[in-house]
């Protein structure tokens, strides 16, 4: 499933947030956004996603225009793990998880074996089976966090949009989530603050600064001192990691006697 995003521009009132933003993404591409705080990477996303409607530009998802669809068709192709993600009633855990089925089902239909299958699965992959009789709101944030995660594994769409997937996870989950989601082979465009992260699981990084593309390309053409200090004003020391053969970056104090 590819996407294709064509001279996205956005405002807030009289501000512009996104401006003329163009991505390629194609498929079973793993595709990164970084960028500073308020670059724009969610407003991107949410455009995408259509929780925001874009002043102009168009969003075609294997050609067919996105903001035509209907939502169930939409829900069907594209799994969202938005930013924030406000839960007002408290469920189990496995019914979190099992909504991610909704998009395959009719109004009323009852769960099938498969759906239990697949439910039960997300639950293993992110290693949350043993909680799935909690309530929710009882989890902590990482744990929360594994099940919007397992919530969208059970949509099983070919195309997955994460704005920040790892955030609240201790170090071992961000890998096993990354490690997940790129298993799944699935065409991937997520916002993603570790650059390290980004530079293992990306094959293809934009930099969004200030609502535009700074730059795009793999992340051994795009990590670089340089990039780093323009984007985000940091010092760091670029290398090829020996082990990985990964861009791994060494972020540096800025009163560091060189
Ligand atoms: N409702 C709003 N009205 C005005 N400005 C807004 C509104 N919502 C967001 N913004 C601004 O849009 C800009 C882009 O925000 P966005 O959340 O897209 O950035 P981001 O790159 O995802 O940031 P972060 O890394 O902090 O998540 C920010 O400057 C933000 O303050």
């Amino acid at each position: 499933m590819k996407l294709i995003v064509e001279h996205l521009t956005f405002s807030h009132g009289t501000k512009k947030i996104v401006d003329d933003i163009s991505l390629h993404i194609k498929k079973g591409e793993f595709v990164g956004l970084i960028g500073p705080n308020g670059s724009g990477k969610s407003t991107i996303l949410k455009n995408i996603y259509r929780t925001l409607t874009p002043v102009s530009g168009q969003s075609l998802l294997d050609g067919e225009n996105l903001y035509q669809m209907s939502r169930r068709k939409t829900a069907k192709k594209i799994g969202v793990l938005g930013q924030e993600n406000h839960i007002s009633f408290d469920f189990k855990v496995e019914e979190m998880v099992a909504m991610g089925r909704s998009p395959h089902k009719g109004l009323f239909t009852i769960d099938t074996k498969e759906d239990r299958n697949i439910v039960y699965n997300a639950l293993k992959k992110t290693g949350i089976e043993n909680m799935a009789k909690i309530n929710y709101m009882n989890l902590s944030g990482g744990e929360k966090q594994r099940v919007l995660i397992a919530r969208v594994l059970a949509q099983e769409t070919d195309f997955l949009i994460l704005d920040e997937p790892t955030n609240h996870l201790d170090i071992n989950y961000q890998l096993q989530m990354f490690d997940s989601i790129r298993e799944l082979g699935v065409t991937v465009l997520a916002a993603i603050h570790d650059l390290n992260l980004a530079a293992l699981y990306c094959d293809r990084i934009y930099v969004i600064h200030k609502g535009q593309v700074y730059k795009a390309g793999k992340p051994k053409d795009i990590l670089t001192e340089e990039t780093l200090l323009e984007v985000f004003g940091i010092h760091t020391d670029v290398a090829i990691h020996p082990i990985t053969n990964k861009v791994a970056i060494t972020y540096l104090p800025r009163n560091l006697n060189r």
